[in-house]
């Protein structure tokens, strides 16, 4: 007879058992060596998932190590490992789990006659008797056994529940549903939770789980579905991994549970705010990024262009918000300034840049600015401080790069090393050098140096603005200094070039902005309303 901890069929509770390093890892293109599935475990246990799933042990001797380190590092996070209904699959799982605090074996086969016909070659009563020795033979090596009904959304509804029933009977104590394919539509997917809770024997010993694919967008809404009938387990990734169109997106799931509570009225036990850094960690590890609209963690989830948008984001957020960016590990919102954007937040930049306008020099810099926006895709600080100043250019100056050259970058053992160049306007010219952990620390280091800046590194991103060998490369840098942002962006065919001229522009803001306060705490104003 199965057991399950009573304490997890709470029903308020959702489980979320983490996919993206099995489900997430069948993307073309996110494959990962073990060091990296153990950067990625780390974030799962930080995040505070139910399950990760680590792998599937059988599938090649590094997926069985990367099952087995997760097992012996992960405390906290229960670890699982897929395997077909297979003697061997089965017991390769088992051993690589044999050092988890707590273990799960995954086992699953399909049950739609579309996969018994022509992949399994099997009837329905074989693949039954198949999933009970499986799980049989999972139950000899660990208790927590979960059992899940490929392509279950298009199998029959009545077979499915004889194979649930059978699976509970076998010593199962998580039923999943997977919609492999991602067919199922939210009403239909629902329905049929519903349809097994009333259909399958035991069913009140076992909890039912979700696992959505997205091949018609609808991964998140069939989830949701399903936890409203009943489904206590969401199996999902970070940022929707997997295969073909994806996974449900775990970050989608947790914050739609929580800023609709009121509706679902379950919530996860998922720690929020680690929710952008794990993505992150993600990114880092595969390079695959995410769009700049996706949902919770895109570039572009709390940012705002829009000048109606604006004015009510700065008189109350929650105008246009409705979940704070720090809950999700975002530092905060952003007003991003652009052809669509008003005075509101125009004034607000100027005011966040030192520059206090009143009513007239504040329409005239509106004019001057709308005229640019009209041109440019985003406005730049630097461009507002040209407006603000009276300028007829991005100013360039006091520091200027003059050269700029790298070494021993490449291989495991090398120390990136970078030395600089530059002159300012006082007619010195500084040459330094510094070591980095990367060629972008090496560069950062060795200006700083030079210039003699201090800087706290708030962001730094570089990405592609067009596509080839010549491809043009943007730098963007974000720091802090004396709680006061700096932004600094530089475009180069070169990404090292490009973030070394970023980090200048930064440091060249900040000095100018500290020559014009030393001069007068008011003349930028006074210079600004001339
Ligand atoms: C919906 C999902 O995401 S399921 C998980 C998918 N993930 C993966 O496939 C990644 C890991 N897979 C692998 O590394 C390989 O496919 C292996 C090592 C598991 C198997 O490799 P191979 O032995 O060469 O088999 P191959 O992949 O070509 O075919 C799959 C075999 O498993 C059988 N099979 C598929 N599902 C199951 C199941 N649940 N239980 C038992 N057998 C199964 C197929 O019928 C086929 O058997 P056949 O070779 O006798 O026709
Ligand atoms: C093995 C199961 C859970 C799966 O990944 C699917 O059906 O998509």
């Amino acid at each position: 007879m199965s057991t399950i901890d009573q304490s997890v069929v709470d029903q308020d509770y959702v489980r979320i058992f983490d996919t993206t390093l099995r489900d997430g890892e069948q993307s073309p293109g996110c494959s990962m060596s073990m060091p990296q599935k153990l950067t990625v475990a780390r974030a799962l246990c930080e995040l505070g998932v139910d399950v990760i799933e680590a792998g599937f042990a059988a599938a090649s001797p590094d997926d069985f190590a990367a099952v087995n380190a997760i097992a012996r590092e992960v405390r906290g996070s229960r670890v699982a490992a897929l395997a077909r209904c297979t003697r061997n699959d089965i017991e390769r799982a088992a051993a690589a789990l044999e050092p988890a605090e707590q273990g799960r074996i995954h086992v699953f086969i399909a049950t739609s006659d579309i996969h018994l016909a022509h992949k399994l070659r099997m009837s329905r009563a074989e693949a039954l008797e198949s999933a009970v020795a499986g799980i049989e033979l999972a139950r000899q090596y660990c208790s927590d056994i979960e059992f899940s009904a490929e392509d279950a959304s298009r199998s029959d509804p009545a077979y499915l529940a004889e194979v649930f029933s059978a699976a509970i009977e076998a010593g199962a104590t998580t039923l999943n549903v997977p919609d492999t394919v991602g067919y199922a539509v939210p009403g239909e997917y629902g329905a049929l939770f519903a349809y097994l809770r009333q259909h399958v024997r035991g069913i009140e010993r076992a909890i039912l789980s979700c696992h959505c694919h997205d091949d018609l967008g609808m991964a998140v809404a069939n989830s949701l579905a399903a936890v409203q009938n009943g489904a206590r387990q969401v199996e999902c990734t970070i940022n929707g991994i997997g295969e073909r169109a994806g996974n449900a997106a775990l970050e989608e799931i947790v914050m739609a549970l929580r800023t609709r509570a009121n509706h679902y009225g379950v919530g996860t036990r998922i720690n929020t705010q680690r929710l952008y850094p794990s993505s992150r960690t993600l990114i880092s590890v595969t390079g695959s990024v995410v769009a700049r609209n996706k949902a919770i963690v895109g570039e572009n989830a709390f940012a705002h262009e829009s000048g109606i948008h604006q004015h009510g984001m700065l008189r109350n957020r929650e105008t246009y918000e409705i979940m704070s960016p720090e809950d999700v590990g975002v530092s905060r919102s952003q007003l991003v300034l652009g052809k669509h954007s008003g005075r509101a937040a125009l004034a607000d930049r100027l005011r966040e840049l030192g520059f206090e306008l009143q009513e007239a020099a504040l329409n005239q810099a509106f004019a001057q600015f709308k005229a640019l926006a009209d041109k440019k895709k985003e406005v730049f600080d630097a461009d507002l401080e040209a407006i603000a100043l009276g300028s007829t250019g991005t100013e360039s100056g006091p520091w200027r790069l003059l050269a700029l050259q790298m070494q021993g970058a490449i291989g495991r053992d090398a120390v990136p090393s970078a030395s600089v160049r530059l002159s300012h306007e006082s007619g010195r010219v500084v040459q330094e050098a510094a070591v980095g952990d990367g060629p972008v620390h090496a560069i950062f280091a060795a200006i700083e140096r030079a210039t003699g800046a201090q800087l706290k590194l708030r962001q730094y991103h570089v990405r592609s603005l067009s596509t080839g060998e010549d491809a043009q490369g943007e730098a963007r840098v974000e720091v802090e200094v004396d709680g006061r942002d700096y932004r600094g962006r530089a475009v180069s065919t070169d990404i090292l070039e490009a973030s070394a001229l970023a980090l200048v522009e930064v440091i060249n803001r900040i000095e100018r902005r500290q020559m014009l306060t030393d001069a007068s705490p008011n003349i930028e104003q006074e210079q600004a309303i001339a």
